[in-house]
């Protein structure tokens, strides 16, 4: 056995070597990025890296080293790309993004559509968004909204994007895919269900709750405390609070939100009526235009990868290397493509910062089918 210091110090003189070696490759890197600026080549050059790591691998001996140059290659390789992006950032060879930074959203003479029926939460998102006198209309489906907006018969659409508690609305990530519409800001509205009934009711007169299925199983405890109510599923909150101002009827209340108890002049029997903690749903304001605020402060992104190893790890090292955060990443299968997936990240930033540029310049190289959804 040998002495440690010596042995570090041994380890210290090999380092020094591979820094000096590093810094030398990187040089030539440099030169290849200028080369690459000049002639308009692409940074990425996939085969090269694939022969390169090949032939690394060939020259380490045992499957350990093998497996060992070969990473230690990928990172190379990848540190030395990353380099060559910022030099194209900086000369401005890096492109234009087809998006237009804005001061403030137009919303003069506009028209907004939402999903769902009156008194839904998705309208109460869009009036606390664009306020109470917006002209609106409502649709069936997120995808007719969708096209509402990509035909131009409204010029904003709100659609819910992900709830605290229940995750994401899958449908809704992947029609910003199937359309060329832009996130341009989010809403948050609180999911608070209140019990309501009409003018002369009051908690004695109740004997039927109508309510979505799932606003009724939140509000178990309600119907504890009261046995003798019986909790009647309905298609959704907005319409049972229709149903009871219709029938009028003061043995009927109904589970929702209070605008929708405001909407269909509802009185509000009880609230806080949710077993749990109120939670809270995220809505997205999309248009078809490819606009930004300046003063947005986050980005989402899709991107395909195959399911091989490493792939997103690559692909999200852009964001480390650039020192943005991120936020949120959900993967969705891509259909008639088993087991590849389509991964949507939000991060933090705008789309005029250099470090998001390059950033989103590596991964549009780099993945499949990068879209930007949207700065907001
Ligand atoms: C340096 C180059 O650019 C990139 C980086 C490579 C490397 O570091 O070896 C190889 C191929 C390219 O993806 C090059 O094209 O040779």
């Amino acid at each position: 056995m040998g002495d440690l210091k010596e042995y570090r110090a041994e380890i210290d003189r090999i380092d020094r070597e591979l820094v000096r070696l590093f810094e030398e490759r990187m040089e030539v890197s440099e030169q290849i990025g200028a080369y690459k600026i000049e002639n308009g080549v692409k940074v990425f050059d996939k085969t090269r890296e694939r022969q390169k790591l090949d032939e690394v691998k060939g020259l380490a001996h045992g499957a350990f080293n093998q497996h060992g140059v070969e990473e230690l290659f990928s990172q190379l390789m990848s540190m030395s790309r990353k380099k060559q992006y910022a030099m194209l950032e900086k000369r401005g060879a890096g492109g234009r993004l087809p998006f237009i930074g804005v001061d403030r959203l137009d919303t003069d003479h506009i028209r907004v559509v939402f999903q769902g029926v009156e008194g839904a939460y998705s309208q109460a998102a869009m009036t606390a968004f664009f306020g109470e006198d917006v002209n609106s209309f409502h649709v069936a489906r997120f995808r007719d909204a969708m096209e509402a907006i990509a035909e131009g018969s409204a010029d904003y659409a709100v659609l819910p994007i992900e709830n605290s508690t229940a995750g994401i609305v899958a449908d809704n990530f992947d029609l910003l895919v199937d359309f060329e519409n832009y996130i341009v800001a989010e809403q948050i509205i609180p999911v608070e269900h209140v019990l309501m009934g009409i003018k002369d009711a009051d908690l004695s007169s109740v004997r039927i709750v109508y309510s979505h299925p799932q606003a009724l199983a939140q509000c178990e405890g309600l119907f504890q405390a009261h046995p003798d109510w019986k909790a009647e599923p309905f298609g959704n909150t907005a319409l049972a609070a229709r149903k009871v101002a219709q029938d009028g009827r003061k043995d009927e209340a109904a589970i929702g939100s209070a605008f929708a108890a405001r909407r269909f002049g509802l009185q509000v029997l009880k609230t806080h009526i949710s077993d749990e903690e109120a939670n809270a749903t995220r809505f997205m304001i999309v248009t078809n235009q490819r606009i930004f605020r300046k003063d947005a402060r986050k980005i989402s992104i899709c991107f395909e990868l195959p399911h091989s190893s490493g792939t997103l790890y690559n692909i999200l090292s852009h964001f480390i290397f650039n020192n943005i955060n991120m936020t949120h990443i959900e993967s969705r299968p891509i259909p008639q493509r088993s087991w590849e997936y389509r991964f949507f990240i939000d991060f933090e930033g705008n789309l005029a910062e250099p470090s998001v540029k390059n950033a989103l310049r590596g991964i549009r190289e780099e993945a499949i089918n990068m879209k930007i959804l949207g700065n907001y």
